[in-house]
C-alpha cells in the first residue's frame, strides 16, 4: 500500500507532530510498509554520537551529518510515536502523553503541511565552470599523490512548482525506486528532506547479518546499456575497487576475517547503473557483538562519498568544495524500531532539501585519476534527476 492510498491518516500523524513543532521521519525500505516515527521534542534528538546498533539500545531514527557541526547537529529521533501506514490506527509505540494529544487532533488539517525550514542560509551553487576547476583541482591532487581518490560533489536549486506536496512526492519516489530507501524527514533547524538512496551503509538484520556495500561507478541506464549488457572503464573499475578496499580494511583493522563478498556487479539504481560489491557477515558465527556500531563508526563517512585515505580527502572537500553538504551524503534510518536488534542505515544520497519555494538537490561524483570534467558535471546531472523527477511532475 502506498502513502497515497493512506493519505488522509499519514496526513493528519504529520500535520499534527509539524503543528506541534516535532521532528518526523517518514521512510519506506524495499518492499516494507511505509513508516512514520515523531519525536517528542527536538531536545530529545540531539545526540552528539552516531547511533549504536546494539539490541538494548535506544529505537529512533538516525539522521546523521556528514560532518558533525552546530550548523547540522548530529540528531537521532527517538521512536515515541511510531505507526505502520498500512495500520495508522494501530500505533506501533506511543506514549500516553502523545496519545492524548493525537486523540485532540483535527482529522481533516489544514494544507500545506508547514514542514519544518531549514535555519542555515541556502547553500553556495556551483556554476558547470567552477564545478569543472573544482573536478580538475581534485584530478591534481590525485595526481599529486596526496589523496588516491575524491568524491567532488556540488548543489543546485530547482524552483518547486506551486501545488509541490511533499507527502505525494514520497509516494512517487516509492512508486518509482521500489528498491530504494526513500525518506522525508523533517525536524526544525535541520528542514525536510526527502530522498531516495540505493546505498546501504550498515544493516543488522532480523535473522542476525550485519550488510553493508561497496557502491560506486556511474552510468546511465539505457535501452542498450543494462545490467546485463554494460561494460565499465578502467576508471570506474578503480573508483569502485578503492571503496570495496576501505571496507574490507575496516573488517580488518576489527581483526574479522568472516566475511562474504559477493561482486562486483552491475545494479540499477533509478535510471543510473552502477558497479556494486555486498558484503555480509554472520554475526551468529563470530565473536563481535557490536560489530554493527563498530562499523558504522569506521565507515562513515565512506569513500564513495568523501575519498581515499579518508583524512585527506575530507581535508580537500573542506578546502575546495566550497559549500555545506549538510545532511548530504551523511547517513539516515531506523535504529531498532522494526524490531530490537534490526537497523537499516544508509547514505544520504539522491536527497533533496526542501525550502519555501524551492529545492536544493545534491549531488556528487567520484574522481580518479582519469575524470573528465565535463562527464563529471553530467554525472551530477543524471544524478540529480533521480529525485528531481517528482519536482517536474
Ligand atoms: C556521491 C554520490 O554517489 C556515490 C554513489 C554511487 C556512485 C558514485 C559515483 O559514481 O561517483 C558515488 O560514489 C551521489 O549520488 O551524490
Amino acid at each position: 500500500m502506498t502513502i497515497s492510498e493512506l493519505s488522509a491518516a499519514a496526513r493528519r500523524l504529520c500535520a499534527w507532530a509539524l503543528h506541534s513543532g516535532r521532528p518526523l521521519a517518514l521512510w519506506r525500505t524495499a518492499g516494507q510498509a511505509p513508516h512514520l516515527l515523531v519525536s517528542r521534542s527536538l531536545e530529545a534528538a540531539y545526540t552528539g554520537l552516531p547511533p549504536a546498533l546494539e539490541p538494548d539500545a535506544p529505537a529512533g531514527f538516525a539522521f546523521f551529518p556528514f560532518r558533525d557541526s552546530d550548523h547540522n547537529p548530529v540528531l537521532f529521533l527517538p521512536a515515541d510515536a511510531v505507526f505502520d501506514l498500512t495500520q495508522p490506527a494501530q500505533p506501533l509505540r506511543l506514549l500516553p502523553e502523545l496519545a492524548a494529544e493525537l486523540a485532540a487532533a483535527p482529522a481533516a488539517p489544514a494544507t500545506p503541511l508547514p514542514w519544518h525550514q531549514s535555519t542555515q542560509p541556502v547553500p553556495g551553487t556551483a556554476t558547470q565552470a567552477e564545478f569543472e576547476a573544482l573536478v580538475t583541482a581534485g584530478v591534481a591532487a590525485i595526481q599529486s599523490g596526496a589523496v588516491q581518490k575524491v568524491v567532488a560533489s556540488r548543489a543546485a536549486r530547482w524552483p518547486l512548482p506551486a501545488d509541490f506536496d511533499a507527502l505525494a512526492a514520497f509516494d512517487e519516489l516509492s512508486r518509482q525506486h521500489p528498491s530504494a530507501f526513500v525518506s522525508l524527514v523533517s525536524v526544525p533547524g535541520a528542514g525536510t528532506w526527502l530522498g531516495a538512496t540505493p546505498e546501504v551503509l550498515a544493516e543488522v538484520t532480523a535473522d542476525g547479518r550485519f550488510c553493508t556495500m561497496a557502491l560506486a561507478g556511474t552510468q546511465p541506464l539505457t535501452a542498450e546499456v543494462t545490467p546485463l549488457t554494460a561494460t565499465w572503464r578502467q576508471k570506474e573499475i578503480e573508483e569502485q575497487a578503492l571503496v570495496a578496499r576501505y571496507i574490507v580494511s575496516a573488517f580488518k583493522q576489527l581483526r574479522l576475517r568472516e566475511y562474504h563478498e559477493t561482486g562486483p556487479r552491475t545494479a540499477v539504481a533509478g535510471q543510473l547503473l552502477h558497479l556494486r560489491t555486498d558484503f555480509e557477515v554472520n554475526l551468529r558465527e563470530v565473536p563481535f557483538p557490536n560489530l554493527g556500531t563498530d562499523m558504522l563508526r569506521l565507515l562513515h563517512p565512506t569513500s564513495a562519498v568523501g575519498g581515499m585515505p579518508k583524512v585527506p580527502a575530507l581535508e580537500f572537500l573542506r578546502r575546495h568544495e566550497g559549500y555545506d553538504r549538510a545532511y548530504y551524503s551523511g547517513f539516515l534510518g531506523p535504529v531498532n524500531v522494526e524490531a530490537p536488534g534490526v537497523s537499516r542505515l544508509f547514505v544520504n544520497l539522491r536527497c533533496l532539501q526542501l525550502r519555501p519555494t524551492e529545492a536544493v538537490l545534491y549531488a556528487g561524483a567520484g574522481l580518479t585519476t582519469d575524470s573528465d570534467p565535463s562527464r563529471e558535471w553530467r554525472e551530477t546531472e543524471l544524478k540529480m534527476n533521480t529525485v528531481g523527477s517528482v519536482l517536474s511532475q
